[in-house]
């Protein structure tokens, strides 16, 4: 059973479902090509489609996204908001928005120099590219809180003067633009383009803290939205203080998918 409040976001028409991926519908693994969807998910995800827009917004590009969520039917949204896709990449173009592009060298140019002056330093670094900037993982590095320092001493200076902005993920330094977009403003996009009177976000890092701020605002605009929160060892304090229902782990965060389905299937009947 959902709670009341949850149901009552899923009466809305049209209703929108959104979901962070690592972290939310995936269990953290050691590397970023080892994580999969949890059992069940992609089962839930496809069910939920058929009632509702269902979303999955994530810092991953879209084309690593299709490896893990390869669901026709679903709105794929990629680079932390910067990338959007009708449908999976196979059967529908990868929009960038166009205000990303000058940041596609600077980029480029970072992940090179990460590649050339990192890798060699670091085994077990992982370099992962995007079509605008990245992500370095360090996880696997032999001292990972060392690993995390150099990486931003070495890229600091470049970043600045490439007009670049460096942020941090699970156990990563995030390369991104200094635009302000960010999955709160991807989700009121979401939200606008298919016109919808009711909205769920669920995200567990600190990047999901903008979707979730958003879900607020949304709130205050009269839209129903509920956010969901995925409560991990190291889940940001605020991520958890905002959102209106806590699971714990992707495992509680699955099951209430479960139940969201069959709620909205029972509402559609
Ligand atoms: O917005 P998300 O979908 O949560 O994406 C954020 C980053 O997630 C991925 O990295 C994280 O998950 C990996 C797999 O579980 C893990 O190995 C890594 O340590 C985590 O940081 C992804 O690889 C990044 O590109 C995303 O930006």
């Amino acid at each position: 059973m959902v709670s009341k409040d949850i149901a009552t976001v899923l009466t809305q028409h049209p209703l929108g479902l959104v979901f962070d991926i690592d972290g939310t519908l995936s269990s953290i693994a050691p590397t970023p090509d080892e994580a999969v969807l949890y059992p069940g998910a992609a089962e839930h995800l496809a069910a939920a489609s058929k009632f509702a827009h269902v979303g999955v917004l994530t810092g991953r590009a879209i084309a690593d996204v299709a490896r893990i969520v390869s669901i026709e039917g679903l709105t794929y949204i990629g680079t932390h908001g910067l990338e959007w896709c009708d449908g999976l990449p196979s059967t529908h173009p990868i929009q960038l928005l166009p205000e990303a592009e000058p940041y596609v060298e600077p980029g480029k140019e970072l992940m090179d120099l990460a590649e050339k002056e990192l890798v060699p330093q670091l085994p077990g670094l992982v370099v992962q590219r995007k079509n605008i900037g990245g992500t370095l993982h360090y996880r696997l590095t032999e001292d990972p809180e060392a690993a995390r320092q150099l990486i931003l001493d070495t890229l600091k200076e470049p970043a600045a003067r490439l007009h670049m902005h460096i942020d941090e993920g699970k156990r990563a330094v995030e390369i991104l633009t200094p635009l302000t977009i960010n999955k709160g403003k991807a989700l009121r996009r979401f939200v606008e383009h298919f016109n919808l009177k009711g909205i769920i976000f669920a995200g567990d890092d600190r990047t999901d803290l903008h979707g979730i701020l958003e879900i607020e605002r949304l709130r205050q605009d009269g839209y129903a939205a509920h956010a969901i929160a995925v409560q991990h060892q190291d889940t940001p304090p605020a991520v958890l203080k905002h959102a209106d229902t806590i699971v714990q782990g992707v495992e509680e965060m699955i099951d209430l998918l479960g139940q969201m389905t069959i709620s909205i299937s029972k509402t559609n009947v």
